[in-house]
């Protein structure tokens, strides 16, 4: 939670993709997905994140892939993931750079998983 409390998680996120990124090549690009999850958003106890703030980050977390990367860095799907459920789903999917949602709990039962999927839809965002 202090990263969260301080207000140091794009500092943080920079650091997380650059090490996790070692070593990937641009031409490797096209087999690279990148889910980011808050940990303190993940889980029973996980606070979910606002949307707001979420959008921020992963304009953010887009900056870092074109510095790294240039223009390809456009291309890497940015996932969002902790806590997501049928309030927030729409709100998430809604943000410039998230690509699509990593869904834990929420997929657990077929019932809530569709009742996002029907959402999303409803929403006019593309599935794939
Ligand atoms: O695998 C899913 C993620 O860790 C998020 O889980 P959650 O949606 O239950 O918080």
């Amino acid at each position: 939670m202090q990263e969260k409390t301080y207000d140091v998680s794009a500092e943080v996120l920079a650091r997380q993709l650059k090490i996790a990124l070692h070593g990937v090549k641009t031409e490797d690009l096209d087999h690279i997905w990148v889910a980011y999850e808050p940990y303190w958003a993940i889980g029973v106890e996980g606070i979910p994140a606002e949307p707001p703030v979420v959008d921020q980050l992963h304009i953010y977390l887009r900056s870092v892939l074109i510095d790294l990367y240039g223009e390809k860095g456009q291309t890497v799907p940015l996932l969002f993931g902790g806590s997501v459920n049928i309030n927030n789903a729409v709100p998430y999917a809604k943000c410039q750079d998230v690509d699509g949602l990593f869904i834990g709990r929420s997929a657990w039962q077929s019932d809530t998983f569709e009742a996002i999927m029907i959402a999303l839809e409803e929403a006019g965002i593309p599935q794939r």
